[in-house]
């Protein structure tokens, strides 16, 4: 089966925080990307909220449950207090960790388990006795150490860090070398246990290539490069243009 597409809304979310009104409507642009075939959600909120705003989340749950109870809902972020509440109030189906620092502009790292083992220990026990799927964000070439210790620590999937493939838009021999990485990465993943999601940078124009070296891919989530295409074809179109890339 294609990797599912979680559609992130981030980059809507701060379209609209542009003004203190609320258009584009986060929920509105959610709920055209499920009717047009989206298997999921995606928001990373920030401790500045200056994409999505903590009061987001409950109106995307109540969008997913009363009119898409069957897709799924994937916040991601780093396990503050703060974001463990929120992910405890929203009950999303998948927490996606990431090593982000507040006053990072994107997400550019995968998480080093042996020097946060015992925050990851801490925090992934508690998700899972909440009962949520975790996913953790990790480099594109994450050791097998580093794979072992996220089973150990109790991670269900990992997220491939796909920004440096992004980055080579412009260069194919470079993106064949971070295509292979990434293609290892998820091997070496694969074999203990750990199923695979991918994100960061993510295009119509990437997905086939990916998806050809990482076939095992349960998920991609994308929000930059969706959202700008959505600009030129609309949001529907555009979420098409993306489930055709990843073969559906
Ligand atoms: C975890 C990750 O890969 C990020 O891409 C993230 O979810 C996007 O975050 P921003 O939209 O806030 O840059
Ligand atoms: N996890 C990656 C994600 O949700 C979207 O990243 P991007 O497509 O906005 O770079």
């Amino acid at each position: 089966m294609p990797a599912k597409l979680s559609v992130n809304l981030n980059a809507v979310a701060m379209l609209r925080n542009r003004r203190n009104l609320p258009w584009p409507s986060v929920t509105g642009i959610g709920r055209l990307a499920l009717a047009a075939g989206a298997d999921g959600l995606t928001v990373h909120p920030r401790p500045d909220q200056r994409h999505i705003r903590f009061s987001d989340l409950p109106e995307i749950r109540a969008l997913l449950d009363d009119e898409f109870p069957d897709r799924e809902f994937n916040i991601e972020g780093y396990p503050s207090e703060e974001f463990l509440r929120l992910v405890e109030e929203t009950q999303p189906e998948q927490v996606t960790l990431v090593p982000d620092s507040p006053e990072q502009n994107t997400s550019d790292h995968g998480w080093c388990f042996r020097d946060n083992r015992e925050l990851l220990a801490r925090v992934i026990e508690r998700l899972k006795k909440g009962g949520f799927r975790v996913s953790c964000f990790v480099d594109p070439d994450a050791s097998h150490e580093e794979l072992s210790l996220a089973r150990e620590l109790g991670a269900d999937r990992v997220e491939l860090c796909t920004g440096p493939y992004g980055a080579c838009h412009d260069d194919q021999a470079r993106a064949v070398a971070e295509l292979k990485k990434l293609q290892a990465t998820a091997e070496r993943a694969r074999s203990l246990g750990l199923a695979v999601n991918a994100g960061h940078d993510l295009t119509v124009d990437n997905l086939p290539a990916l998806v050809r070296h990482v076939p095992m891919l349960a998920e991609v989530s994308i929000g930059h490069a969706l959202t700008a295409d959505a600009l030129i074809h609309g949001i529907s179109e555009t979420v098409r243009r993306y489930r055709a890339a990843l073969g559906w």
